[in-house]
């Protein structure tokens, strides 16, 4: 086999992790509360590649005879982010957790990014992205002072307007606060969040960029890469990997867009990694609650997945999976700590074999090192003995 597709359903989770409550999640399940939430869910493409069958997903049908092979695994690293969740998923374990700002950032923190930006700050503290704009888009419009603010995450997050901050400026900023918040005030990742519209009705655009810090090992992306290998990566991948191991991308407008672009580069010829992110599930429903635009999506994906299993060559392997979870039915507005669905598909792969549960994102990493011959990281145990005829 010679190349890996890792095609990631940003936060969906299917069911809580035995350690879920250390998190503040009692109950949670992304997958499953969506589920309940309708008799008709419509995924037969994920059900025929086995998601009912994977072990504790007793909310969906199995499949008699699922055509790919499945599990799930848990999440070893102390975190339920999206860098955390890739980074593990990429070959690495994150003992240490972020730093979050609950309160907002300090004083000198914020005084030291406005006199390096010339504008005074609105908000700092954590808030939900839209809510944010109906409570201060207006007088950011009217002042000019960014919209400063942060979650349950590791991030600092600016709203700006369109037509108030341009963009390149926007995006200056964003490289100022990155440069500002390394060591001991360290965010994970400074987000751009651009909107336009008008009061009462804003919308935020796809010019969203994520400023990571850089992985602090080497990752199975670097690894392909220095092997000669490509690594295209689809969406926000550049970003969470702050392009480390990455040789060609694509930013996405949203989850069509992000499958399109699968297939574009699917199209052609090369070996090593395709890694793709879909956002909308998280960023559009997860963190707004919204269980029925969130069960529209993951109808709305499954599908496409025949168009994308029809794109695949003989050698291609696809594995799809998430990064955490995003319980739309669950209080507040953040992640939730939950086993993500391992489906692993492709013309070699024995169809039906069960992986169970896997103790660490990283055996993704691992089993990518193993089928494309590349070094591996310190961390994960490969199946690919399991999944392949
Ligand atoms: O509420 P919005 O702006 O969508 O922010 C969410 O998106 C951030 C990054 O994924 C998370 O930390 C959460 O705060
Ligand atoms: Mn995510
Ligand atoms: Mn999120």
């Amino acid at each position: 086999m010679n190349r890996v597709i890792l095609f990631v359903l940003d936060s969906v989770g299917i069911g809580a992790l035995p350690d879920s409550e250390k998190f503040g999640d009692i109950g949670v399940n992304t997958l499953g509360n969506i589920a309940k939430s309708t008799d008709d869910f419509k995924i037969p493409n994920l059900r025929k590649l086995g998601i009912g069958n994977i072990d504790g997903v007793d909310y969906i049908e199995a499949a008699p005879s699922p055509i790919g092979a499945y599990g799930r695994s848990l999440e070893a690293s102390n975190g339920k982010d999206t860098t955390t969740g890739h980074w593990e998923i990429a070959g690495l374990y994150i003992e240490q957790p972020f730093k979050t700002y609950p309160d907002g950032f300090p004083k000198y923190i914020i005084d030291e990014f406005e006199a390096k930006t010339g504008r005074k700050v609105l908000c700092n503290k954590p808030a939900s992205g839209t809510v944010v704009l109906d409570e201060l888009g207006e007088e950011h419009m009217k002042t000019g002072n960014p919209i400063v603010y942060t979650s349950a995450d590791s991030v600092f997050q600016i709203a700006a307007h369109e037509d108030v901050i341009p963009l390149d400026e926007l995006y200056r900023m964003c490289q100022i606060a990155r440069d500002m918040l390394m060591g001991d005030d360290q965010v994970a990742r400074v987000i751009a969040r651009p909107f336009i519209g008008e009061p009462g009705n804003f919308q935020r655009t796809s010019n969203r960029r994520d400023y990571s810090i850089k992985p602090f090992q080497k990752t199975v992306l670097d690894y392909a890469k220095e092997a000669g290998l490509k690594v295209k990566a689809v969406g926000k991948i550049v970003d969470i990997y702050d392009g480390e191991g990455i040789t060609d991308d694509v930013h996405t407008k949203d989850n069509m867009d992000g499958v399109d672009q699968t297939l574009n580069y699917m199209k052609a010829d090369f070996e090593g990694i395709l890694f793709t992110n879909l956002v909308d599930f998280d960023a559009k429903f997860g963190h707004r609650r919204d269980v029925a635009g969130y069960r529209n999506a993951i109808e709305e994906v499954d599908a496409r997945l025949p168009e994308l299993m029809g794109a695949m060559k003989a050698n291609d392997l696809m594995i799809i999976l998430a990064d955490h979870g995003n319980d739309p039915a669950y209080k507040g507005t953040d992640h939730t700590r939950e086993y993500i669905p391992l489906l692993i598909f492709g013309e070699q792969v024995k169809a039906g074999t069960n992986i169970g549960t896997r103790k660490t994102f990283a055996d993704v990493a691992a089993t990518v090192s193993d089928i494309l011959g590349i070094s591996s990281t310190p961390y994960g145990t490969s199946f690919k003995n399991e999944i392949l005829k």
